[in-house]
């Protein structure tokens, strides 16, 4: 149960909430007027939270479950989202997409799967450069400044970062409690373009079997929260501190211990760019409570992984750290192994999470921004093969994906190339798998679930 602190309680300094400001922070904006930033600041402080610390802690005990190998983590959702691409239509699509291929996962595989969005957060954007292919300020996401029109960083935009996710959490709750999230409305979370496709009409066939598995259940007398709801969280990459900092509040646990909640999400994460051991992005995420990951891209060491896990989980908590690794599908095999091996060494048990699109991005000859399916799975093939060698747990998948019909990344059954991109390339940022290619994606996961348990339950 969460309390409100008394005077035991210690204080923000005493727990070095902002120690960060002293450090160096990659990938901050140039905000030009940081009285406003200091104003908006407070007034993000004194607002109510997006998300409860006992919800936080909640993740934290599912997460050790996959830390432990009883459960995968799915999480998915935006490359960026945007304040005009969170209507209520957006956001049902997001949502419906991650609960067809969690079914698939479940049911496929069966394996209980922890639902994470990249959602209600993922305002803010690392960029490779301060200036875009136009030579104006890179876009840095709807929380900083605007992809199409005044690229000066606004601290007000902030703000609208906040009420949008909380409109999107909201959503986001009465999804997953009733009605839409329901076991009985698996087919109806197929939409009638996925319905048409190849993939679409497997699904259609499993799903088939699961409403006959449900309403035999039913008929039964069964009648369980599980299959009415689901459990629904919400990530995001924590790039903008004083954003964070400002949601960032201090709790009392269950077990009477007080700390830091960065209440701005469940799930936060430090990207490829902001991992810095003596950066402020790392130092703030050590203080806080919450489950966090930190990407870990093809420059990472054995050495800085064994550095990390130790720092950010001191306490060998299953389920307070999660490693994501986004290598490319070609150094994935050769790389991964020593970090994992190495990790493995200090006793600590984190989630592996596999991310197949960050280190696979590339550009096509009329230097349009891509991704390639296979190259995607062939990323989680070197994973699974990965974990499966040094026996230890491949516990998730994080993918950029949409509820819609885009052609972003190319590749999978309706064999996408780059003449399709023009069709429907709608990111703000980077390529996103559209409803289709991530079912397919869902499939190929759960079919190499099932046959690793087959192969160490034969072996
Ligand atoms: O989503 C991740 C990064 O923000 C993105 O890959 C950076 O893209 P850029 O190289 O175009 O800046
Ligand atoms: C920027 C991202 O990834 P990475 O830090 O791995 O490049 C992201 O996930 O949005």
């Amino acid at each position: 149960m969460t309390t409100v602190p008394d005077s035991a309680t210690p204080t923000a300094a005493e727990l070095g909430l902002d120690a960060w400001r002293e450090l160096p922070a990659a990938q901050q904006p140039n905000w030009p007027d940081r009285d406003a930033l200091r104003a908006v600041a407070e007034s993000l402080a004194g607002a109510p939270p997006l998300v409860v610390a006992s919800e936080v802690d909640q993740l934290r005990e599912r997460l050790g479950a996959v830390a432990r190998g009883e459960a995968f983590l799915l999480q998915g959702g935006d490359c960026a989202e945007t304040f005009t691409t969170s209507s209520q239509a957006d956001i049902a699509g997001k949502v419906r997409v991650l609960l067809q291929m969690a079914v698939v996962l479940t049911y496929g595989a069966s394996v209980p799967v922890v639902k994470l969005g990249r959602i209600a957060g993922q305002y803010a954007k690392p960029r490779s450069s301060d200036l875009d292919a136009s030579g104006l300020p890179s876009y840095r996401g709807d929380m900083v400044n605007d992809l199409h029109g005044e690229r000066t960083p606004d601290p007000q935009r902030i703000l609208r970062a906040y009420s949008t996710a909380a409109s999107t959490l909201n959503l986001l709750r009465a999804y997953a409690g009733g009605g839409l999230a329901a076991l009985d409305r698996v087919h109806a979370w197929n939409t009638a373009f996925a319905r048409s496709t190849e993939t679409g009409y497997r699904y259609e066939k499993l799903a088939a079997e699961i409403d006959r598995a449900v309403r035999f259940m039913r008929a039964c007398g069964v009648h369980d929260a599980a299959l009415e709801g689901v459990e629904l969280y919400a990530g995001h990459e924590a790039l903008i501190l004083d954003y964070e900092r400002a949601l960032t509040r201090i709790e009392t646990d269950a077990a009477g211990r007080a700390a830091a909640y960065d209440l701005s999400g469940h799930f936060v994460w430090v990207g490829e760019r902001t991992r810095q051991m003596d950066g402020a992005h790392l130092d703030f995420v050590s203080r806080i409570a919450n489950p966090i990951g930190v990407k870990l891209g093809p420059t990472t060491t054995p050495e800085f992984a064994a550095e990390l896990v130790e720092r950010l989980d001191p306490h060998n908590t299953p389920g307070r750290l999660t490693l994501i690794s986004r290598m490319s599908n070609s150094k994935v095999r050769d790389l991964l192994p020593a970090i994992v091996e190495k990790v493995s060494s200090t006793g600590h048990l984190v989630v592996w999470q596999c991310d197949p699109m960050h280190g696979n991005t590339e550009e096509t000859a009329d230097g349009v921004k891509t991704r390639h399916l296979d190259r995607i799975i062939d990323e989680v093939d070197g994973f699974f093969d990965v974990h499966a060698a040094l026996g230890t747990h491949p516990g998730g998948l994080h993918v950029e994906l949409t509820g819609d019909d885009v052609t972003e990344c190319i590749g999978g059954t309706a064999e996408l190339t780059a003449a399709d991109l023009s069709r429907r390339y709608e990111t703000a940022c980077d390529p996103r798998l559209n409803i289709e290619q991530s079912l397919e994606l869902a499939f190929r996961v759960a079919e190499r679930l099932v046959a690793d348990r087959r192969r160490r339950e034969n072996s």
